[in-house]
Formats: C-alpha cells, structure tokens, sequence
C-alpha cells in the first residue's frame, strides 16, 4: 500500500498497476499504513472509478510509530499509532548547516529504528556548506552508517544504499529531504501521479507516501511526521540507540530508572570517569523524560 487519502487506499500490484481500493469489512479495525502489503480482491483493472477491497494484511517486519503529538486530532486521540509498516532502512535525513545538525532529533530517530528492528542511515545533507566532523565525531563510537549529500553532485552512495530496500526518508522542515527526493525519483510526474490520485489536500500533507525508485525499491516520504513515538519503548530499550552508554548500566543499582534521580545510576559514573560525551547522557535523559508525552521537542 503506497498512499492513503480519506479511506481510499492506494495499492501497487505486482505488475506496477496502480489500484484504489477500500478496507473490506472483514478487517474489523486493523488500520492499514503505508508499507503494508495487502491482498486485494474486487475489480483491480486499475481503471479509474473502480475499487478494490482489502481483504488481508501480511504479517508486519516492522513498524513506526508516530508520537501521540502528531495524532492529537485525529479520532486514536493521544495515542501512537503506526504510521509505517515493513521498512527496511530509515534514512535520516538532516542538514549540516542551515538548520543547524540536530542530534537530538537523530538520536531520537535512531531509538525509533533500533527499537523496531531497522537498519539507521545518517544522511548529511548541504555538506557543501559545512563539514561532518563535529556531527560524525558525536557518533564516534555507533558505527553509524553515513552519507554525505550536495547539491551539485548526484546522490549515488545513497542511491546504492536505497536500491531494492524498502527505506523511510524522515527530516525536519528545510533539511533538503524533499531535493532528495526529486532527484531520486525523477519520474516526479509519476510521483507527483501518485500524490494527486489521493488528492494534494491537508490530509497528504501529513501521511506517508511510498514512491518507487527507479533502480528497483522503494523510499516512504513522511512529511508532517516531526518525530517517531518512543512511549512503548522501556528505559533500557531506549539505551539501543545509545550503544556507547549501555554497558555502563551495569553498574547501576537494580531497578535504576536511569534518570539520575535515585543518584545511583551507573551512567553518571560513566561520565563522571569521563568514559563517554556528557552530551550523550543527556540526549537520552531527555529522550526518557520525553516518552511520557508531555515534552515532544526532542528536537536538540
Ligand atoms: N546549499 C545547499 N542547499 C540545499 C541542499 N539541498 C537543499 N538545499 C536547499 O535547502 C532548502 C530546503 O530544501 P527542501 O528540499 O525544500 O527541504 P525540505 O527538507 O524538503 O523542507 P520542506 O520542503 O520545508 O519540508 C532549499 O532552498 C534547497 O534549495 C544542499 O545540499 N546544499
Ligand atoms: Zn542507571
């Protein structure tokens, strides 16, 4: 399922045919996301003015959530809600200057990929304007897989790295994701095809879109997503995205919640030794502090 309007579900078939279709009824409330993959029954010619039915959603590889923020007007409520499903690879996009790098928002992102069984790619947007050094030396000890992007220079590394991969491109407002985008979809007609077919609305203008690439896979533009929700996510788990950190806790007393309020937390020891970036425990004491809800600008 490659795009969602209003109850009608855009779905690719097999063959590349674009087909509308409508939930079936035997699907009780199983929401259906961008990056399910469906089985459709009805009248899938693909012809304009027919509907198809969703009968069935394959199992899931993986999800994302969206934070409880983003979905506060819609009928869930203040509820995470998956947003994307069977990603492969989250690409996240962010810009080394003008906006700034924001690694809060990254570590959040890769908290939300490790959680969900996700590959992470750093994608490093307007390196002509700035260097990576300071960003690439935070991450130091992740192992994080990088790529560096300008404007007069065709994306190649990150277009071998999408190839036959189903990956979700997310960044802030004015990171460049949707430069991106165009160039690596050039059929911007088809794309552009594919957005207007669910109408170019408000309602477009924050759900996910699936856009298929030429070289074979395809990318999940979010816009409107800020950020991925993290509330099921325990404080532990949350450390996935902060390899660097993890071993410390284990010289936390039992039951730390690791927010340094018990004063006991084996992460503070780790700093305090120098052992890792300061910067780092609170990126994820913010993060921790962040999941109940209240504080969703983790924007760093
Ligand atoms: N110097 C430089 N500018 C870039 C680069 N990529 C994009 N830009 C510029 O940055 C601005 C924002 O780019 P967009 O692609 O619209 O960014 P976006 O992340 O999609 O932002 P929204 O459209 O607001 O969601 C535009 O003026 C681009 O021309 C780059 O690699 N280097
Ligand atoms: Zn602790």
């Amino acid at each position: 399922m490659v795009a969602v309007d209003r109850g009608r579900y855009t779905c690719q078939v097999g063959d590349g045919r674009i087909v509308v279709a409508m939930r079936a009824r035997e699907l009780g409330r199983r929401g259906v996301v961008v990056g399910d993959r469906v089985q459709l029954v009805g009248d899938v010619s693909g012809r304009s003015d027919t509907l198809a039915r969703i009968v069935r959603i394959d199992e899931r590889t993986s999800t994302l959530m969206r934070t409880a923020d983003d979905v506060e007007n819609s009928i869930e409520g203040r509820q995470e809600r998956v947003v994307v499903a069977n990603a492969e690879q989250l690409v996240i996009v962010n810009s080394l200057s003008d906006p700034p790098p924001r690694t809060g928002f990254i570590d959040r992102c890769l908290v939300a990929a490790y959680d969900a069984g996700i590959e992470p790619l750093l994608c490093l947007t307007k390196a002509d304007l700035a260097g990576p050094e300071e960003v690439l030396h935070y991450y130091a000890e992740l192992d994080l897989p990088y790529v560096l992007c300008r404007p007069e220079e065709e994306p190649t590394e990150l277009m071998e790295a999408l190839t036959d991969r189903l990956s979700v491109l997310v960044g802030h407002s004015g990171v460049g994701k949707s430069t991106l985008v165009n160039r690596l979809v050039p059929g911007t007609d088809r794309a552009v095809g594919v957005v207007s077919a669910v109408g170019k609305g408000r309602h477009t203008s924050t759900s996910a879109v699936a856009l298929p690439l030429p070289a074979g896979g395809w990318i999940i533009d979010t816009p409107g997503i800020r950020s991925f929700g993290l509330a099921h996510v325990s404080p532990d788990s949350l450390l996935h995205g902060f390899s660097d950190l993890v071993e410390a806790t284990t010289r936390c007393s039992p039951n730390c919640d690791h927010t340094g309020a018990g004063g006991d937390c084996g992460l503070d020891k780790l700093i305090a030794e120098g052992g890792a970036d300061p910067r780092r425990l609170l990126s994820y004491r913010r993060l921790l502090a962040s999941r109940s809800g209240e504080d969703t600008d983790t924007t760093g």
